[in-house]
């Protein structure tokens, strides 16, 4: 009951870059710590300069006293800024995660309710990933490089060789920074596409566990997996051998910069150009503006992971807008209209079910039948705005379900699907939708669902906590806590698709009888079934056959259209197409004929 309208997409990396935009202040607070910040950093190469050229030359240890101090000063102030800067850093990673977390956690949803295949906790590891790169020391590189220009403006100061070298210097590392990312990038890349297929892979086996070790099962799993994993330590490896080699040479290449400026400034020294001072100060100075440079090699790794997880969530908040806000309508009767409905599964355009048409008043039954395939699962889906329709309509009172806020909507429906979906939690909180537990509406829902006594045969009663996919209840258990979360809050439509396909005969008698609470009610009920026992509580009747709508109308009549059917060939002109033979539904018939 999520599938609302959704606003058109916009750019592709929109979403995220205005999302960092709004720490718009945080960042110039950040570039104006980090301008501060780096003027101290010449503090050392200023200290060195004056100690060797002032303080050693004139002998006054006063200076020397002074300077210290005011170098002591800068220190602490260059402490303090630091911390500032990484606490503002931290509060945006914070607000970061904050502001786009709910709505990556809504496009997740979006995509698996369209597919099926989206590793769910793929898209939140890859903002972790992006904010601990944003908020680690990739970002302080980001706003250090920039002063790199002064340090080498004040080295040409003091002498124009000194300042060339540590540009050519600069260019070289800098060069071979992007040939470490460029080399590495393709392996890493593939390296995690693979690790993404594979996670992907083993969580979904795995879940299947009791299959797996039933037929035997999981030699042949572990290896199609291990085809992937091996694949992806390969590359991975691949990728770490390129870098190392290149990170060796540049290590060295690093060292002989440092140690040819302190010659070259040696050489400046002894041709009397240069004081010795200078030559120290220079060195520092290298060092410092060398250093961006590191942390850049350091996160050049980093790196094409980081575009390839802001690729991939770009994508995903491109191709899943966040959904309409929709309307809350005054509380419906009841009155159910489907219109023209063409409908197929969210990811493909071939329709499953075509030209359905037809209505239902407030606190009507209608029973959906079919042989397998016909589109009954797919009908339940759009009844309930699970699967919006490719064209047509569902309306309930009037009002078009994608109109409906989805939260609002939601709660005036009751579904129990086919493979009954409970949650890890206790049995309470299922029923109660994972909302506030209202315990007079759980109980209430458990009763009208006559699972109430049951519920309180287990071991903690309704606060007994269930694993993922409701584990430890038996199936035909879970299908009746599940038919009671349906009926939690007083819904006006309730859906249940194959409601009895796990129960015993007791079962099947509850449910009929829950049946009638619901009908008395007043709720509108839309069943679908291969068991005949429901019909019996059928005000109508709907055949679905491949897709179409075969007949509908009230149960007595489609039943004795089915029966002439059976007889004779199909003359009647209403008739949409020629019927198949439903065994359950004849039988059926004929024992209600007989009756
Ligand atoms: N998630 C899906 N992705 C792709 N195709 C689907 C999906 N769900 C259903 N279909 C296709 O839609 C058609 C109708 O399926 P649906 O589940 O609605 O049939 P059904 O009448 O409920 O069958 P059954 O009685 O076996 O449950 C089938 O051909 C099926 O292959």
């Amino acid at each position: 009951m999520t599938a609302g309208k959704s606003r058109p997409a916009e750019g592709a990396h929109g979403e995220l870059a205005r999302a960092l935009l709004t720490y718009k202040r945080s960042f110039v607070h950040i570039g104006v710590f980090s301008g501060v910040i780096n003027i101290l950093m010449l503090a050392p190469a200023l200290y060195m300069l004056q100690v060797y050229d002032r303080v050693l030359a004139s002998g006054n240890e006063m200076t020397l006293l002074m300077l210290t101090v005011i170098l002591l000063g800068m220190y602490a102030l260059m402490g303090a800024l630091e911390w500032v800067r990484s606490l503002v850093v931290l509060r945006l990673g914070t607000g970061f995660d904050r502001k786009l977390a709910p709505r990556i956690y809504d496009a997740t949803f979006s995509a698996n309710l369209k597919t099926g295949k989206l590793n769910a906790a793929q898209p939140l590891d890859d903002l972790q990933q992006l904010r601990q790169f944003a908020t680690g020391q990739s970002l302080f590189a980001l706003f250090d490089a920039p002063w790199f220009p002064v340090y080498v403006l004040v080295m040409f100061y003091f002498h124009p060789a000194l300042g060339w070298f540590a540009l050519g210097g600069t260019v070289v590392l800098m060069g071979v920074a992007w040939l470490n990312e460029r080399v590495s990038r393709p392996h890493l890349k593939k390296a995690g596409e693979l690790a993404i297929n594979s996670r992907r892979d083993a969580g979904a086996n795995l879940r299947n566990a009791e299959v797996i070790a039933g037929m035997g099962m999981l030699a042949n799993l572990r290896r199609r997996w291990a085809e992937q994993h091996l694949g992806y330590v390969r590359e991975q490896n691949l990728a770490s051998a390129r870098m190392a080699k290149i990170q060796g040479w540049n290590k060295a290449l690093r060292m002989a910069v440092q140690s040819l400026a302190l010659g070259l400034g040696a050489w400046l020294v002894l041709e009397n150009q240069m004081t010795a001072g200078m030559m120290i100060a220079g060195s520092i100075l290298l060092g410092r503006a060398l250093a961006p440079i590191d942390q850049i090699m350091g996160a050049s790794r980093q790196w094409t992971q980081v575009k390839e997880a802001e690729r991939r969530l770009s994508q995903l908040l491109g191709d899943f807008p966040p959904l309409a806000k929709g309307m809350d309508f005054p509380r419906p009767a009841g009155n159910l209209a489907v219109e023209q409905l063409l409908a197929a599964p969210p990811s493909q355009t071939q329709p499953v079910l075509h030209g359905i048409n037809f209505k239902l008043n407030a606190g009507e039954a209608l029973v959906v039948i079919g042989p397998s395939g016909a589109g009954k699962t797919t009908l339940a889906r759009c009844l309930v705005n699970a699967w919006p329709p490719l064209r047509g309509k569902v309306r309930l009172d009037s009002a078009p379900l994608d109109q409906w806020r989805p939260e609002a909507l939601g709660a005036l429906v009751g579904y129990l699907p086919q493979d009954v979906q409970l949650f890890a939690g206790t049995v309470a909180e299922n029923i109660a939708r994972f909302g506030e537990v209202d315990e007079a509406k759980v109980i209430a829902a458990a009763q009208m669902a006559g699972v109430h006594e049951l519920i309180l045969q287990l071991p903690e009663g309704y606060q007994t906590r269930l694993g993922e996919n409701g584990m430890g209840l038996s199936g035909g258990q879970r299908q009746r806590v599940g038919l009671a979360r349906a009926l939690y809050g007083e819904p006006c439509l309730v859906v249940l698709d194959e409601p009895n396909a796990n129960l015993d005969e007791a079962g099947d008698a509850m449910l009929a009888e829950a049946i009638g609470r619901m009908k008395t009610a007043g709720i509108t009920l839309v069943l679908i079934t291969h068991k005949p026992n429901i019909l019996k509580q059928a005000d109508k009747l709907l055949i679905l056959h491949a897709g179409a709508q075969a007949d509908f109308g009230p149960m007595t009549e489609v039943m004795q259209r089915m029966q002439r059917g059976a007889q004779e060939p199909p003359r009647s002109p209403g008739r949409v197409m020629p019927l198949p033979p439903y065994g359950t539904a004849m039988n059926f018939a004929q024992r209600k004929e007989g009756a």
